[in-house]
């Protein structure tokens, strides 16, 4: 019985990346905060490697979606630089379905440019309707999801708000259902890959201040070069980025033994956090200005 179970299981389970656009402050982290629950796991992890960034993770019994970052939408068009760019077409390269986020009873430029990037990309496309919650005459309604409706041929079009669990629930019975057959990519208990760099940062950000006391140069960062799993081992790469040379001769200590403790006390406590074999490739940087360098910054977590 049991068997038969896992085998329906996996000729159905659907699992696919999800882009999730719309102008700012349509409800987006809100709907992707209600869609993803609010716990966070750090007991599993798969980071990511060679797609663009998820930023949220839904698992349920039918299927697994992956919601993926795209930051240009959330900063507004016309202030995209390059790299937000890419992102957002990075993450419209690797999805498998477009959720366009709109409010109900609006439609700006920005909502048609949205839409433009989502058909522009070719996959199906399912429109969110937000904050239905603030209509008071919801006659109103009906012909605003009429004329969207024609806008685009969308899988579907949703009315929704996304404070609303039950609403939220509902977009995910739809949503599901558009993703292709697969199985799951992440374990269950992950909502998204984004907390392993930076636990991972933490950790030998932590080593770090234990090596170093009272040395220890205030204006020390992690930035976290690559983090990628093969063959059951986690492979991470980062880089201490320091001010001065006298402040890399301090990590470094005596012959690079300190940044070796370093090192390998940071190791340790990532392998028991990940129950997973780790090695860690550690290097230090002297940048006068790495405050002002967008890519140590973007490292560091700080683009969008
Ligand atoms: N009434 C109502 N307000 C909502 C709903 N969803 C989101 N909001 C509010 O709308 C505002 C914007 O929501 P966000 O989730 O930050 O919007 P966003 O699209 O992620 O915005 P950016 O990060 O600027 O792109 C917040 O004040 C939310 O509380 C809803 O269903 N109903």
């Amino acid at each position: 019985m049991a068997e038969n179970t896992d085998q329906d299981r996996v000729e159905t389970y659907r699992s696919g990346y999800v882009a999730l656009l719309g102008r700012p402050n349509v409800g987006k982290s809100t709907l992707l905060n209600h869609l993803v629950g609010q716990k966070i796991s750090i007991t599993a992890p798969r980071p990511q490697t060679t797609r663009d960034q998820i930023l949220g993770i839904l698992t349920r019994s039918d299927g697994q979606a992956l919601f993926l970052d795209t930051p240009g939408v959330h900063s507004g068009y016309r202030s995209l630089n390059r790299h937000l760019l890419r992102a957002t077409r990075g993450a419209l390269e690797s999805a498998d379905l477009g959720v366009l986020v709109v409010e109900a009873l609006a439609w700006t430029a920005d909502d048609g440019e949205a839409l433009r990037w989502l058909q522009r990309s070719g996959i199906p496309i399912l429109a969110v309707v937000n904050k239905i919650d603030k209509i008071k005459t919801k006659e109103r309604l009906f012909p605003y999801l009429q004329s969207l409706s024609e806008r685009a041929d969308f899988a579907a079009v949703i009315p929704l708000s996304a404070r609303k669990t039950g609403d939220v629930e509902r977009l995910a019975d739809v949503l599901i259902p558009l993703l292709p057959l697969s199985e799951a990519v992440f374990p269950e208990d992950q909502v998204t890959d984004r907390n392993m760099r930076f636990m991972a940062a933490e950790i030998i950000r932590e080593q770090i201040f234990r090596q170093l006391g009272a040395e220890l140069p205030y204006d020390t960062a992690v930035a976290i070069d690559s983090y990628q799993v093969e063959n059951g081992q986690q492979r991470i790469e980062a880089t201490i980025y320091c001010r001065r040379s006298g402040q890399k001769a301090i990590i470094l200590g005596e012959g690079g033994s300190r940044l070796r403790v370093i090192g390998s006390r940071a190791r340790e406590a990532l392998q028991q956090l990940t129950e997973e074999r780790v090695w860690l490739g550690l290097w230090v940087k002297q940048k006068e200005q790495w405050t002002d360098d967008p890519h140590i910054l973007r490292e560091l977590g700080y683009d969008d």
